[in-house]
């Protein structure tokens, strides 16, 4: 066995395993040595020994014997002793490695899952603010060529980009278990880089990153002012955009507004589909809460919510969909120890706080005005006597919104209502929640009402 039968056999190996495959796992491999009939070689890590003589050691023997080279056996051998690694790089390392299922056992030695498995596209709710990232995220977790790259996704707090980015990554190992999918926030990598300078391990880092197809760094904004971190993310995006491998970014602004990042990385990050994720607005938080509930009733058969709680939620509370589930879940955790059902009333003891904090600035005047323009009645019957329907229903559709689009108590509403006892306001309230789900036009004009006094 000679170098040259090497050379022979690495190119041989370069049309057989695809190129990808060659730059990752066969390239860095070195001949250390051939002793009866056992052909050593050196490989940088652990986990590229592993790797390698599960997936290409048969191959390689074969190309051998096809060049009719007596090799009966490779082994490989791992080039300098490797740190004893820690929970989360060994977390970290798991997220490098595709789902294949001959690494069930492996995996159950590491702690915790590098991916939420909830976070899929199916349980993604798709409206107007986030249907392009959505999109892109889609177009990426095909796999396939690379069409951008980066993919940049950006956003402010809770808003699903890692969501998003799990999403990708799932789908992509489903469909092409093969794929070394690694996933990690910026910080990890930050961690990981100090670890292995720290081990004198950096070329073994550089490898395992290196070898990955598709590399997503979350919250990227992290790196921001860490000098050498940056230095090296550069040096690894350039190598992994240069092997035509997909990049997946998140963080919390648009590339060019991150203070204290390299111009360089701005410039290089900017090169790809850069997408943000905008604020939700009504009709997908709807959508996010009808979807949570369901799948909370899904558990918990016997649990109610009253019509109009969801959309009182989906209306009041604006700050981000994080919030919104949580407020959602204290809801339903709550109803459940009390065991009543989901009202209004319910919702709005019980969320007291998160309300007070994304109240909205709507008053009732303003309701009642809106309200008596689009039925078309004068503003002095809001507030006036009269019972007849053509003005006791709008009036009665403008304390329900001041109930749900405002902080204000019943008898605080009442007394705006021409000084009403709060009865008669609730009982107004749940008049328009029961003919709502029975009167689609009234349904759609307090819809439309919402969406006039919300702009
Ligand atoms: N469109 C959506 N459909 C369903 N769930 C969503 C959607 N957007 C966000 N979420 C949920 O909101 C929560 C927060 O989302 P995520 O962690 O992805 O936000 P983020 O943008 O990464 O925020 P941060 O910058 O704080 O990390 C998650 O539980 C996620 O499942």
């Amino acid at each position: 066995m000679t170098e040259d039968s090497w050379g022979i056999v690495r190119k041989q190996l370069l049309k057989t395993v695809g190129e990808n495959n060659f730059a990752s796992w066969i390239e860095p491999l070195t001949v250390l040595d051939f002793d009866e009939g056992i052909l050593r070689f050196l490989v940088p890590t652990k986990f590229m020994r592993d790797w390698v003589s599960r997936n290409f050691a048969d191959t390689i023997l074969n190309q051998f014997r096809q060049n009719k080279v007596a090799v009966e056996r490779v082994e490989f051998h791992v080039a300098a002793p490797e740190a004893r690694p820690t929970p989360t790089a060994r977390a970290a390392t798991r997220a490098a490695r595709p789902a294949a299922p001959q690494r069930a056992s492996d995996d159950a030695e590491l702690p915790g899952a590098p991916l939420d498995s909830r976070f899929t596209f199916d349980s993604f709710v798709v409206g107007k603010p986030n249907e392009l990232a959505h999109a892109a995220a889609r177009r990426v977790a095909e796999g396939g060529p690379v069409t951008f790259n980066p993919l940049f996704l950006y956003g402010g707090v809770g808003l699903g980009k890692t969501h998003l980015m799990h999403a990708i990554a799932h789908e992509l190992q489903n469909g092409q278990p093969e794929l070394r999918v690694l996933y990690l926030s910026a910080e990890q990598f930050m961690y990981r880089f100090v670890q292995a300078l720290r081990d004198k391990q950096i070329m073994s880092f550089k490898e395992l990153f290196r070898s990955v197809d598709v590399l997503m760094v979350d919250d990227v904004q992290f790196i921001a002012g860490k000098d050498s971190t940056q230095d090296e993310f550069f040096h690894t995006f350039n190598a992994l955009v240069d092997q035509n491998k997909q990049i997946v970014i998140s963080a919390d602004r648009a590339p060019g507004e991150i203070k204290g990042l390299e111009e360089r990385i701005k410039s290089r990050l900017q090169c790809g589909l850069v997408v943000d994720l905008h604020p939700t607005d009504y009709e997908l938080r709807l959508g996010i809460l009808q979807q949570k509930a369901e799948n909370y009733r899904a558990q918990n058969p016997g649990l109610r919510i009253d019509g109009g709680v969801l959309e009182f939620l989906a209306h009041r509370i604006t700050t981000n969909v994080r919030v919104l589930e949580g407020a959602l879940t204290r809801l339903f955790a709550f109803a459940s120890l009390v065991g009543r059902e989901i009202s209004l009333d319910l919702a709005q003891d019980c969320l007291a706080d998160v309300l007070r904090t994304s109240s909205q600035k709507v008053t009732i005047e303003e309701i009642q005005r809106k309200v008596s323009e689009h039925f078309n009645i004068r503003l002095a019957d809001m507030i006036g006597p009269k019972r007849v329907r053509t003005i006791a229903r709008p009036r009665q559709v403008a304390m329900y919104l001041a109930k749900t689009m405002t902080t204000r108590s019943l008898p605080e509403i009442g007394r705006r209502f021409g000084g009403r006892d709060h009865t008669t306001i609730m009982h107004g309230i749940r008049k328009v929640e029961e003919l709502m789900s029975t009167d689609s036009q009234l349904a759609e004009d307090i819809n439309l009402l919402r969406r006039l006094l919300e702009a």
